[in-house]
């Protein structure tokens, strides 16, 4: 079987993709089925001296560890291996067996470390794996990429290497406990190396090199879900770091990319001849054929098939000759014995010529890397520079702009203030006028006093003319006219009188409603005030949300920048630093010590950086500070300001409803007075004239009488005298005639 073929249903559509490998295994192929068809060949090759490795990759849960590991080594027996044996002890048991059966003269060594979150744990080592100075370090020799201080543990038998792989398993399992889970987030990288002793055709001795990486890698779900989990994201993201760097490495082969980013991770520096170099690799994809884990399925699959593309140039290693490896190893324990003395008289560390001049070497590329370090350094320091003398002149002109419009606020305040004391003059003097009207009401009340007696004198005055009228009328009954001239006179002087008395109640009225006309229009003027007011303190409350908005935005963006930059160069300098630090470590005590002071010089620049950044960041922060509270005061006042005004318009409000309801009932109470005396004196004139006419009747009906009575008896007079002169005549007549007869 070399195809895997998935099934998927997109939008209802059933879909398939199929992937094609060197060879597919089902879920119900054990161990020794997978080991004979894919492990024996490279195992094979390791002992014709390639360096082979195998890698596990897949999903956690999908059986990475049992592949590798397996189940309980041992069959029931306890000779054989059992069923569930996986692909190290099988690895170790074909080797050991090869050795066997050739009768090689060979060294089995052994390496067992594990990364987890790009630090290096010796597995091997009796090391408290708590004890963080312990931690391995990496460094390029001749050979590659080499942990320092890697125990490599020589092994004579296969039981002899799998106590020594049950003992990094098990310091594995007590790191595992530690932090749970961690072997699903951790690579473990198994490392046999075999030197066997060979003679050549030639009769030369000779010894060759073959070496077997086992990799158990991470769950490679972590790629995706990292940093998913809070208290995981640096663990995660190392894994990623490492998985990452793994996939990008790979993509990077399989396109021929002219840069491999192999030295972005610790697994990427240490697996870099497995990655298309030197080494036969094979890589082991685990997946489990579930709906649920299908996404998962698919990125291990697509993966692993494009890490099939990589085409690595497998090279036999080299074979060292039996003298040249007594001499290298005469040399290594010279070295060693060179030590020895040195660590027992502590009168330094030996070096071989050739580590000393490549130790030379170093140094001097490491000055010139510290050197361009620090042009770098100085030409960030001075970008810095830049960057914050112009924020600093940004910070002015934003503070000045501000300060702009503070001193627009203060004179748009000083302009309010000035308008309440004008609102509050007026009212001043509204409160005259209205004190002046109030005065003119009792002045008109005065008056209208005034004319009531009057009208009394008058009234007075008519009664004394209907007297001394009735009393010319009996002394001269023929005086009519004068009687009606003085009816007409008085007449006129009541229709003048009353006429007065409207025209006074007019005038009244009339001052009365302009003195309301004048107070409903100065409460709408006030209120129109109020209004232009509220507007604009509304106006100048936003504009003031707005500029402090504004500047705690640029405070903000200003400290982001600056935290920024400063991360930057923070980040930079840890990074030259580390980058130093590490070199600084290959080097002899010497070089270390000019690269510590190096350093140190380095650490002091940092800090007068970070000082100065953090005096800018503190400069930014006061300024920032210092416009707040001048703006918070400005609000303050300007609340003030705007609390008076509003206790202003609640006076004046106050003050015009008090107004309005005195004038009111005011108003209404002189209307009701003047309506009370209006119809008073109505009905007094009407009474009046009604008594006049009554008392004129009666006096003319009287007056008649007499006169009737008068002319009777001037009429009883007449008639007695004409009676008497007629009797006279009569007597005179017969006197006459008695005379003339006489
Ligand atoms: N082919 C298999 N046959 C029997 N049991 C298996 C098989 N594959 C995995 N298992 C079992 O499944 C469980 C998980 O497997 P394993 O620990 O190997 O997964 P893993 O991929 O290494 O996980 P992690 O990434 O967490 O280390 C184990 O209990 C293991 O014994």
């Amino acid at each position: 079987m070399r195809e895997v073929t998935l099934y998927q249903n997109v939008g209802g559509k059933q879909m398939s993709r199929t992937f094609r490998f060197d060879k597919v295994f089902s879920s119900d192929a054990g161990q020794e089925k997978l080991y004979k068809q894919a492990i024996i060949p490279i195992v094979q090759e390791v002992m014709e001296g390639f360096n082979c490795t195998i890698f596990a990759y897949g999903q956690t849960g999908t059986g990475k560890t049992y592949t590798m590991e397996g189940g309980p080594r041992r069959s029931d027996d306890g000779k054989s291996l059992s069923a569930e044996a996986g692909v190290i002890p099988r690895s170790i048991k074909q080797i050991f067996d090869h050795i066997e059966a050739n009768n090689t003269d060979s060294t089995v060594k052994v390496t067992f470390l594990e990364l987890y979150n790009e630090e290096l744990t010796d597995l091997l080592s009796f090391d408290d794996v708590k004890d963080d100075s312990k931690r391995l370090r990496l460094l390029e020799d001749r050979n590659g990429v080499v942990a320092q201080g890697l125990e490599e543990v020589v092994v004579k038998s296969a039981t002899e290497i799998y106590q020594v792989l049950d003992r990094g398993t098990a310091k594995r399992r007590t790191a595992e406990t530690l932090l749970n889970k961690r072997s699903s987030r951790s690579h473990s990288v198994f490392s046999i190396t075999i030197h066997m002793r060979e003679v050549t055709p030639e009769g030369e001795d000779v010894v060759k090199v073959g070496k077997l990486n086992l990799v158990d890698l991470a769950g490679s779900e972590n790629i995706s879900r990292s940093g998913a989990k809070d208290g995981r994201a640096r663990e995660a993201g190392s894994i990623n770091q490492s998985l990452l760097t793994l996939g990008r490495v790979i993509t990077a082969l399989v396109e021929h990319s002219g840069h491999v980013p192999y030295r972005d991770s610790k697994l990427t520096r240490l697996l870099r001849e497995s990655l298309g170099g030197k080494t036969k690799t094979c890589i082991i994809a685990t997946i489990a054929p579930t709906v649920h884990c299908q996404e998962e399925t698919i990125s291990t699959l697509d993966y692993a098939h494009r890490a099939k593309n990589i085409r690595n140039r497998p090279e036999v290693n080299q074979k060292i000759s039996k003298t040249a490896m007594i001499k290298e190893m005469s040399s290594e324990m010279e070295k060693l014995r060179q030590e020895l003395v040195a660590q027992r008289e502590r009168n330094g560390v030996y070096v071989p010529t050739e580590r000393y001049q490549q130790d030379e070497l170093e140094r001097v590329q490491l000055r010139d890397q510290v050197k361009a370090l620090r042009e770098e350094m100085k030409l960030e320091r001075e970008e810095f520079e830049q960057q914050l003398e112009k924020q600093k002149v940004e910070s002015e002109r934003t503070i000045k702009q501000l300060e702009e419009k503070a001193a627009g606020l203060k004179t748009d305040i000083e302009y309010m203030e000035s308008r309440l004391q004008e609102a509050s003059r007026t009212i001043h003097e509204r409160q005259f006028v209205i004190a002046a009207h109030r005065q003119a009401e009792e002045d008109i009340a005065e008056h209208a006093e005034a004319l009531r007696l009057e009208l009394e004198a008058a009234i007075r005055d008519i009664r004394e003319l209907f007297t001394s009228m009735t009393e010319l009328s009996g002394m001269h009954g023929g005086d009519r006219d004068a009687m009606r001239r003085t009816q007409q006179l008085t007449r006129a002087r009541l229709e003048s009188l009353s006429s007065s008395l409207t025209s006074a109640v007019d005038k009244q009225r009339q001052q009365l409603q302009d003195m309301s006309a004048s107070l409903l229009a100065f409460k709408a003027q006030k209120e129109q005030d109020l209004r232009q007011l509220t507007a604009r303190t509304d106006n100048m409350q936003t504009t003031i949300t707005s500029m402090l908005s504004t500047v705690q935005q640029r405070a903000q963006e200003a400290d982001s920048a600056a935290a920024s930059v400063l991360q930057g160069a923070s980040n930079a300098v840890a990074t030259h630093s580390a980058d130093a630090m590490a070199a600084a470590q290959r080097l002899d005590a010497a070089t270390r010590s000019a690269v510590e002071a190096l350093a140190l010089c380095m650490d002091e620049q940092t800090q007068q950086l970070l000082s100065f950044a953090q005096e800018q960041a503190a400069l930014a922060a006061s300024a920032r500070d210092s416009l707040k509270s001048n703006i918070g005061r400005l609000s303050q006042g300007f609340n003030g300001v705007r609390e008076t005004a509003c206790e202003g318009q609640r006076d004046v409000d106050c003050h015009t409803a008090e107004l309005n309801n005195e004038f009111g009932g005011f108003i209404a109470q002189c209307h009701d007075e003047l309506e009370r005396e209006q119809t008073l004196l109505a009905a007094k004139i009407a009474e009046m004239l009604q008594a006049f006419a009554k008392d004129r009747a009666s006096q003319v009906a009287r007056g008649v009488e007499v006169l009737q009575r008068r002319v009777q008896q001037g009429n009883e007079v007449v008639k007695g005298r004409l009676s008497q002169i007629a009797q006279a005549s009569t007597a005179g007549t017969q006197d006459a005639q008695a005379s003339v007869r006489m």
